[in-house]
């Protein structure tokens, strides 16, 4: 009865599957089934891009979304929000319906679109003008969506506006308030419920940190460890995990300090941020490398598992340290990531 419940939902294409099937055979103790009970209530793992630098470029910006096609960066932001003045909105909104396709041609990575907040009354301006060309952009940003009901409006009004069926468009918003914090697994559910409605067209895969909003509305002081900020990142990373999707940490404004941007970018891997939204190229390299594992701790999972493969016990020691079912995981977890990365 419980194998079979196992095997409907566990999620085949990050190895879980495998890996309860195996420590089925090893270890059935009590604790094992209940954490394997619980694990069935999770939505199912979806293959996501990876995004370990997310670039913002101003959506107005010409000469800097000419470079797009030379830069090896999982993932831009073309953007009509914060990097765009009010007077040249409009001029953001045309250029990126004009130039979209064009940049796809030379950039393989994922192409986004940042629109304005669904309380701006500029957001309906941006939707019209992204869906009225051909090319849908395979995900697009939404920005301060504090509420579940702007959560929903966005999913409708995006859905509404296509005159092309959408295919899979992938959706990522952005937390920026304390009612956007405060809001945060309400937000989610709208919007998990909002694109059951059209499957095939459209689903949430990530939640973005935008904290330098966030330190305005909470009256924040800054400080140059973050630390002020320790609760909203994890609060924000265990939320969005809980429901399978990616997070993506806060900007690291001074950007000529690349140390201060590794360390912080160190910190937001290590608190299981999945990656980084960033505003320079020079903050490219550095930030895909603190969301990649290194070739040490690949080298440690790969021994790890082969060892976990030969073992007869569902405990082991593994270079001087106890080995069971949670560490194999993360194991897993690293193997998984250096596959999404090489694809
Ligand atoms: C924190 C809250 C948010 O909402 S963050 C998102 C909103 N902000 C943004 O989008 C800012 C994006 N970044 C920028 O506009 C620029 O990087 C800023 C910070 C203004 C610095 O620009 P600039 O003085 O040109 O830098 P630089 O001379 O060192 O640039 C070297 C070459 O790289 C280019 N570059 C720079 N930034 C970008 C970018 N984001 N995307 C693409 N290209 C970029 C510059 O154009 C410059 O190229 P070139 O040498 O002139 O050919
Ligand atoms: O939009 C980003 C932020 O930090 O605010
Ligand atoms: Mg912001």
């Amino acid at each position: 009865m419980a194998w079979n419940i196992f095997s409907n939902t566990i999620c085949q294409s990050c190895g879980c599957f495998k890996l309860f099937t195996s420590s089925y055979t090893k270890v059935l103790s009590s604790k094992l089934t209940r954490n394997i009970s619980n694990a069935t209530k999770l939505p199912k793992h979806k293959i996501m891009p990876p995004r370990r630098a997310l670039l913002y470029v101003p959506g107005h910006d010409k000469r800097k979304i000419e470079k797009i096609g030379s830069l090896k960066v999982d993932c831009v932001a073309l953007d009509c929000e914060d990097g765009v003045a009010l007077d040249k909105k409009d001029l953001a909104r045309s250029t990126i319906a004009e130039v979209y396709s064009e940049v796809q041609k030379t950039f393989s990575g994922d192409l986004c679109v940042r629109i304005n907040s669904p309380s701006s009354g500029l957001a309906e301006m941006d939707i019209r003008a992204i869906t009225a060309t051909g090319n849908l952009p395979s995900t697009i940003i939404v920005p301060k969506v504090n509420s579940a009901d702007e959560m929903r409006w966005f999913c409708n009004e995006y859905i509404s506006s296509c005159k092309r069926v959408p295919l899979q468009t992938s959706i990522i918003f952005m937390t920026e308030s304390g009612q956007g914090l405060l809001n945060l697994k309400e937000i989610i559910e709208a919007g998990i419920a909002a694109c059951a409605q059209h499957p095939t067209r459209c689903h949430i895969s990530g939640v973005i940190f935008g904290s330098d909003d966030f330190c305005a509305d909470l009256e924040i002081n800054r400080t140059s460890d973050a630390s002020e900020l320790t609760y909203a990142r994890q609060k924000i990373v265990a939320t969005a995990k809980a429901f399978r999707m990616q997070a993506i940490d806060m900007v690291y404004i001074d950007y000529k300090d690349s140390e201060g941007l590794k360390k912080q970018a160190t910190d937001g891997a290590n608190i299981g941020f999945t990656g980084k939204q960033v505003i320079h190229p020079n903050q490219i390299a550095p930030v895909q490398e603190c969301f990649s594992p290194s070739e040490e701790k690949v080298k440690w999972a790969e021994e790890l598992l082969g060892a976990f493969e030969k073992s007869t016990e569902g405990v082991f020691t593994f270079r001087g340290q106890m080995i069971d079912m949670p560490t194999v995981l993360q194991a897993k977890n690293i193997k998984r990531l250096v596959e999404e990365i090489n694809k």
